[in-house]
């Protein structure tokens, strides 16, 4: 079970004291049932604009818009009862100004009761995530591989590979920490990268494809059900193809309805008692 062994709600503060006491939980999650599932064994839940890949098959996450995250950030946090809720902003509803960033990220937890905001970015977002927590947002900077820079970075690619790289990162993340983030995602970076960061910094860096030195690890959770296979990212683990499952259930079903033997009696408002 979890390193934080309350059944009390977890906060951003438990989130960023969780450093140096064992690995940090956490998936993505969409949906309330979900959430709900993976809520007993889950420090943080990541609303990832993922889904705008996963659930909705765009071919980037650029199309994520605000609407979106905050539908699915309530439902998220309808089924969260203990783990900590983050929503990331999307593409757009951020970059332009900290003025911007703090009107849509007060929606984003006005709306649906989540307890912080993850927004992806380097140095040029330090003022914005201090703009934020000053006035009381908690933020996750996100940093590495960034997807909502994919057309900036040229595709999905590791970074952090030499070392002018790995020390651009360890600057954000410091700045990030002095910014007043509680935490840090550090995506698709190379193993020095992750740990020269995770040793570093004061507050946990979660990683994702970013090695075993980081404070905790995420994953999307429909890569690790075997629920999205338009491409699998190489830190992907698929722990089970469910939708192997499920495609059974559907072929099974459609064999019962041509066959007339569904509905049968126990599942028809019938006569007999
Ligand atoms: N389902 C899903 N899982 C994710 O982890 C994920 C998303 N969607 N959407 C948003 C981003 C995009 N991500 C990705 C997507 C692809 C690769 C990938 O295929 N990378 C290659 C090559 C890397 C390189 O060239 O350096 C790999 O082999 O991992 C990595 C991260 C991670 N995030
Ligand atoms: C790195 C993960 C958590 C993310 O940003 C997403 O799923 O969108
Ligand atoms: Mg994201």
């Amino acid at each position: 079970m979890s390193t934080h062994t309350s059944n009390r709600k977890i906060t951003t503060a438990n989130i960023r004291q969780m450093k140096g006491k064992g690995s940090i939980v956490s998936l993505t999650a969409y949906t309330k049932p979900m959430a709900s599932f993976m809520d007993p064994y889950v420090d943080l839940i990541i609303v990832g604009d993922s889904t705008g890949m996963v659930a909705y098959g765009f071919d980037s996450t650029l199309p994520v818009t605000l609407d979106m995250m905050i539908a699915h950030g309530a439902a998220v946090v309808r089924g969260a009862e203990r783990a900590c809720v983050v929503i990331d902003m999307p593409f757009g509803s951020y970059q332009e100004s900290k003025e911007l960033a703090y009107r849509n990220a007060a929606r984003i937890l006005t709306e649906t009761g989540a307890q912080a905001v993850k927004i992806e970015g380097g140095l040029e977002l330090v003022e914005t995530v201090e703009f934020l927590v000053s006035r009381g947002i908690p933020v996750m900077p996100h940093i590495g591989l960034r997807p909502q820079h994919a057309n900036a970075l040229g595709g999905f690619k590791a970074q952090g590979r030499d070392d002018d790289a790995v020390g651009l990162l360890v600057k954000e993340a410091q700045a990030f920490e002095a910014a007043g983030a509680f935490s840090v995602l550090i995506e698709g970076v190379f193993e020095k990268a992750a740990r020269r960061v995770t040793e570093t910094i004061a507050i946990p860096a979660i990683g994702i494809g970013a090695s075993p030195e980081c404070d905790g690890q995420v994953l999307v959770t429909e890569d690790i059900l075997g629920l999205f296979s338009d491409y699998t990212p190489k830190f992907a683990k698929k722990y089970v193809d469910l939708s192997v499952q499920i495609k059974e259930v559907f072929a099974e079903f459609e064999r019962e309805v041509r066959a007339g033997d569904f509905p049968s009696d126990e599942h028809c408002f019938g006569l007999k008692k």
